[in-house]
C-alpha cells in the first residue's frame, strides 16, 4: 500500500497547514528566533551537534530539556537538518551528532530511540524520540475515545492491543473486555469502559496478560506512557453514553473504527461529527482487512477519504503504510487537520505494529494550567467496601495532594461542601498527588455515594465556586426535522454534566438545521458548575446542536432561597399541598437582556464560520 493516496513520505514532508506554513516533521528545536540574544551560540546549522563547544553543548542541552518539558516528558529530535542548509549529513558527521545527542540524553536521564532514517542528496537525516524516564509512580497519560458503529471491531481491537493476543474472528479477544453480563451475551458494549496500554521509555508495550488478567498497577509502574482507551458503545441506543464519554472523559483523541467490509454505515458519521464538533482530533482504524475483498476495501477507503476532505470535515487523510508515515502522522496529528488512517486485521495482526507505534508517539493535546487552583470534574462514583465513597474523574488544572480540602458540589441547592481527599489512585495505583490533565480517583470522608452525581466538581476553595441554573451558549443546529423554539427541551452534555435543559430565550424566533443563535438555557433538575468557553452538545432524538458557552448566570442566592423554599414547603405541607417549584434565578430584566443578546448576535454573525455542514459530509 506504500504511496497510496497523496501520502508518500516526500509528499507528506511538504504538506502545508491552513496558513500555508510547512507542517512540522519532528521538532525543529533550533528554529531561528528573531529576538536571539547576541551571546546565544548559533546552533541552527545541521552540523551543530557534530563537535559543539562547551557553551554550544550546554545551550543545546538546555533547549532539549525545555522542549521535553513542553512536550510533557518527550520530544522528537531531528539530526541532519538545519536552517538554510540542504538536508543530510555524511556518515561520520551523523555518527558524531548521534554521539552528542546520546551524551545529552544520558546527562538528562532520557531514553533515546531511533524512529526513522531517510537519505537525501547530502546524506542521512535521522529522527530520535527522547523520553524522560519517570519514577515508578509517574507516567504520561493519553486518553483515546474509541468510537464507531456496532461490529466495527472496537472491543476486539482493544482486547488485541491490551492483551497481546490475536482474535479468532468470532469474538475471542473482546470476551476479555466485556463488563456486563448482557454484553457477554449480546456481544455489544453498553457502558463506558476503560482499558490501558502501557509503553516503557523505549516505546515497548509493557502489558502482560496473566491468564487473561491485566495488573494495572504493574503496567503503570513499568510505563513511561499509558494510553487509556475509553471504549464507547457503538449502538444508537447507547448514543447518550457515547456522547457522555466524548464530553465527560476529556479525551485527547478519538479513534474512529470502521469495519472494512461494512464500510461507513450506521453511527460512523454521527460519531465522526461528534468528534469534530467537540474539536477532538480523530484517527481512523479500518479493521477486518483479512476478510474483505480488495475492491470493497478500496471503495470504503475512497468514500472515507472523500468524507474527510469534504467542507464539513476539512481533514487531510493520510493512509499509513510504513514507519515514516507513522512518525509524520504522529508529529502533525495534534494540529487537528491531519487524519491518519490505519488498516488492520485483529485476526492476522497485519499493521498492528504501525498502530502501536503511532499510539506510543501520541502526545497529550490538553495543555493544563498547573499553576491554577485545582478543578476536578467527576465522571463516576463508587462505593468501595472498607474505603467508602470514591469519585473518579479528570483534573482539569492545578495539583491535588493527599489530605487537600476541595469544595464538592453543587448540590441541588447550588451549594459546595468542603471535602478532604483521603487517598488518591491513578489507574488503580495509589499515589500522593495528581496534576492537571490526569485522571484519578479520590476517596472521600463522611459522604454518601448517593449525594454525589456525575457532573459535580471538586474545586479549590480559592475559586469560590458558584453553580448556575442558567447559561448562554452560541449554538449551531446540526440537525432538526422542523423548528426549535422557546420552551424546547433537550439533553445538554457539557464536560461531565448531562442534564435536560429548556430554552428560555434566544436571539432568533425559530431555529432550523444550519441556523446559529445565542440561546439561554435553564437546567430542569439541578444547578451545575460550568465554565465559559466549554464546548457543549444539545441533543434529543435525532436533533443535534453544538455550541460554546459564552455566559453564566451564577445561582447566587441559594441559601436565602433555600430558607424561603423550606418555609414555603413546610407551609404547603401544613395546608396539604406537596409540590414546590425550584428556586428561580434573580429576576431578569427583559429589555436589558434583549439589548445585550441583540448586540452579541450582531458580533456573533460577523464571525460566523462556515461550519454548518459538518453533518452533510
Ligand atoms: N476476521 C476478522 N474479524 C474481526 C476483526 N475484528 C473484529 N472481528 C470480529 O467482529 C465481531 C465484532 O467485533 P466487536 O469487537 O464486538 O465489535 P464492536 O465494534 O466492539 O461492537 P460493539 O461493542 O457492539 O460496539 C467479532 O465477532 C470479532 O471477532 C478482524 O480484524 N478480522
Amino acid at each position: 500500500m506504500a504511496g497510496a493516496l497523496d501520502n508518500s513520505f516526500d509528499d507528506m514532508n511538504h504538506h502545508e497547514n491552513d496558513e500555508g506554513e510547512p507542517m512540522e516533521n519532528g521538532s525543529n528545536l533550533f528554529a531561528p528566533d528573531n529576538d536571539v540574544d547576541m551571546d546565544v551560540p548559533n546552533i541552527t546549522m545541521k552540523t551543530a551537534l557534530v563537535s559543539p563547544t562547551n557553551d554550544e553543548y550546554e545551550y543545546i542541552l538546555e533547549t532539549i530539556k525545555d522542549q521535553v518539558e513542553e512536550g510533557q516528558g518527550e520530544t522528537i529530535y531531528e539530526l541532519g537538518t538545519g536552517e538554510g542548509d540542504p538536508p543530510g549529513l555524511k556518515d561520520e558527521d551523523m555518527q558524531a551528532s548521534v554521539a552528542t545527542l546520546t551524551s545529552i540524553a544520558e546527562t538528562l536521564d532520557y531514553e533515546m530511540v531511533k524512529l526513522r532514517e531517510r537519505h537525501e542528496k547530502e546524506g542521512a537525516v535521522c529522527e530520535y524520540l527522547l523520553r524522560k524516564k519517570l519514577d515508578s509512580q509517574d507516567f504520561m497519560e493519553i486518553r483515546v475515545a474509541v468510537v464507531g458503529n456496532v461490529d466495527a471491531g472496537k472491543s476486539t481491537l482493544l482486547g488485541v492491543l491490551t492483551h497481546g493476543e490475536l482474535d479468532n474472528g468470532r469474538g475471542l479477544a473482546r470476551m476479555k473486555l466485556f463488563r456486563h453480563k448482557h454484553e457477554m451475551e449480546s456481544g455489544r458494549t453498553s457502558s463506558v469502559g476503560n482499558d490501558i496500554l502501557g509503553f516503557d521509555a523505549g516505546g515497548n508495550v509493557v502489558n502482560k496478560s496473566d491468564h487473561g488478567h491485566l495488573d494495572w498497577v504493574k503496567i503503570c509502574e513499568q510505563s513511561a506512557k499509558v494510553i487509556t482507551f475509553i471504549d464507547l458503545a457503538g449502538h444508537e441506543k447507547y448514543l447518550k453514553t457515547t456522547v457522555f464519554g466524548m464530553t465527560g472523559h476529556a479525551p485527547d483523541f478519538a479513534m474512529l473504527m470502521i469495519g472494512a467490509n461494512a464500510g461507513i454505515i450506521g453511527m460512523t458519521k454521527e460519531h465522526l461529527g461528534l468528534a469534530l464538533a467537540l474539536q477532538v482530533p480523530v484517527f481512523v482504524v479500518v479493521t477486518k482487512i483479512d476478510m474483505c475483498p480488495a475492491n470493497v476495501l478500496e471503495d470504503t477507503l475512497k468514500l472515507l477519504q472523500r468524507i474527510l476532505k469534504s467542507p464539513g470535515c476539512r481533514k487531510m487523510p493520510l493512509l499509513v503504510s510504513n514507519n515514516d508515515d507513522v512518525v509524520c502522522a504522529a508529529t502533525n496529528f495534534s494540529s487537528e487537520r491531519m487524519c491518519p488512517i490505519f488498516q488492520v486485521s485483529n485476526v492476522s495482526g497485519q499493521n498492528m505494529d504501525l498502530l502501536k507505534m503511532f499510539l506510543n508517539l501520541l502526545s497529550t493535546r490538553l495543555r493544563c494550567n498547573l499553576g491554577s487552583p485545582p478543578e476536578f470534574q467527576i465522571d463516576d462514583t463508587f462505593s468501595v467496601p472498607g474505603v467508602g465513597t470514591v469519585v473518579s474523574g479528570t483534573l482539569l488544572q492545578g495539583f491535588v495532594r493527599l489530605n487537600d480540602t476541595l469544595m464538592l458540589g453543587p448540590d441541588p441547592l447550588g451549594q459546595f461542601t468542603p471535602m478532604v481527599i483521603k487517598s488518591i489512585h491513578r489507574k488503580r495505583m495509589p499515589v500522593k498527588e495528581v496534576r492537571g490533565g490526569q485522571t484519578a480517583s479520590f476517596a472521600l470522608k463522611k459522604i454518601k455515594r448517593s449525594s454525589i452525581r456525575k457532573g459535580m466538581v471538586m474545586v479549590s476553595p480559592k475559586l469560590n465556586p458558584q453553580a448556575c441554573w442558567e447559561f448562554e451558549s452560541e449554538i449551531l443546529v446540526l440537525h432538526h426535522p422542523t423548528t426549535i423554539s422557546i420552551k424546547y427541551q433537550a439533553m445538554v452534555h457539557v464536560g461531565s454534566v448531562r442534564q435536560t435543559a429548556t430554552i428560555i430565550s434566544m436571539t432568533s424566533e425559530h431555529l432550523r438545521t444550519g441556523d446559529k443563535a445565542i440561546v439561554r438555557f435553564r437546567f430542569i433538575k439541578n444547578p451545575e458548575y460550568l465554565r465559559p468557553d466549554m464546548r457543549m452538545v444539545f441533543r434529543e432524538g435525532r436533533t443535534k446542536a453544538i455550541g460554546t458557552i459564552c455566559k453564566l448566570y451564577p445561582h447566587v442566592r441559594a441559601v436565602a432561597q433555600n430558607t424561603r423554599q423550606q418555609r414555603a414547603q413546610k407551609k404547603a405541607q401544613e395546608v396539604g399541598h406537596g409540590g414546590m417549584r425550584m428556586p428561580q434565578n434573580e429576576p431578569q430584566k427583559p429589555s436589558k437582556k434583549r439589548r445585550g443578546a441583540k448586540k452579541r448576535l450582531a458580533e456573533f454573525q460577523e464571525t460566523k464560520e462556515n461550519d454548518q455542514d459538518i453533518n452533510s459530509a
